[in-house]
């Protein structure tokens, strides 16, 4: 099954367009798991198993395991979303960008040593640092578009003055991804929540493709704004929320916070629907 598939499938079986962003900070785990990085796959796996029938997708920031050196418990996750949740896709948050060589061994390293069905990309350094994840037919790449952060405006937002009808960086990115740079239909974009207008300009721009829009939750995004400027017939939108949902409760019942958490944001982007 191609990223895509599963992600039109568990999007339908959960009636979600919720992904739960897998940010593990071993600081404000729960009692008992508290500053321990050995705890991650725990942690983590804990909040997959309360959140799996909720969800269209999920989100590891590779960020977060990395800088505890748990690159294994990621390994052991991932296998445990594949044989525990098999039908809900998994984007490995990365955002990678280099030569296309070393594109190459980061492309390696997100489909094949972690198993990931799709991966963020920075498109800054062009086609041919994006080309190398396209070889691995049916996956999904997500390039950097207008992110959430306010310093997003400080690139993306200049005009192009060479390209023709003078786009901005983000608008140009768009263009490209919908047009010439999406060989075999696997790419999308990443719009942040937090900028529902851009959101609604880069839906005008690329109509088709899925965009991954984190900022709800945490960052104050606006969820019903976010499903009426991305949100099509023909376009999906899957919407992360990570430390919203993943640090709703401290206690013991932290995985059940979390479930109630992620129930309430899927059900309010739901309400949002046309
Ligand atoms: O523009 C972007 C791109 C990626 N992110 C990532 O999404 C989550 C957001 O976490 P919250 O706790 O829900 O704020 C995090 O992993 C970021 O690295 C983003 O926020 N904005």
């Amino acid at each position: 099954m191609t990223f895509l598939d599963m992600l039109r499938d568990a999007t339908t079986r959960n009636d979600s367009m919720l992904c739960v962003g897998l940010d593990p900070e071993p600081s404000r785990f729960p009692e008992g798991m508290r500053g321990d990085p050995h705890r991650i796959y725990d942690f983590c796996a804990a909040i997959v198993d309360a959140t799996a029938d909720l969800v269209c997708a999920f989100k590891p920031q590779i960020a977060y395991f990395a800088a505890h050196g748990a690159e294994d418990q990621l390994e052991r996750l991932m296998q445990h979303m594949r044989c525990n949740a098999p039908h809900v896709p998994v984007i490995l948050d990365a955002k990678r960008g280099d030569i296309g060589s070393t594109a190459q061994q980061y492309a390696r390293e997100a489909f094949e040593r972690y198993g990931a069905d799709a991966v963020t990309l920075s498109p800054f350094m062009g086609w041919d640092s994006v080309q190398p994840y396209l070889e691995y037919h049916g996956k999904g790449a997500f390039l950097l578009c207008r992110t959430s952060n306010p310093g997003g405006d400080d690139l993306q937002a200049q005009r192009l003055a060479s390209v023709p009808g003078q786009p901005l960086v983000y608008e140009h990115i768009a263009a490209l991804a919908q047009g010439p740079w999406n060989k075999n239909g696997q790419l999308g974009l990443v719009v942040g929540a937090t900028y529902p207008h851009e959101i609604e300009r880069v839906r005008a721009l690329a109509p088709t493709l899925p965009l991954l829009i984190p900022g709800v939750g945490a960052q104050g995004g606006d969820a019903v704004a976010t499903v009426r400027a991305g949100l099509r017939a023909q376009g999906p939108i899957i919407v992360n929320s990570s430390r919203a949902i993943l640090y709703a409760a401290q206690g013991a019942d932290f995985a059940q916070a979390a479930r109630q958490a992620a129930q309430h944001t899927r059900d309010t982007l739901n309400a949002a629907r046309a």
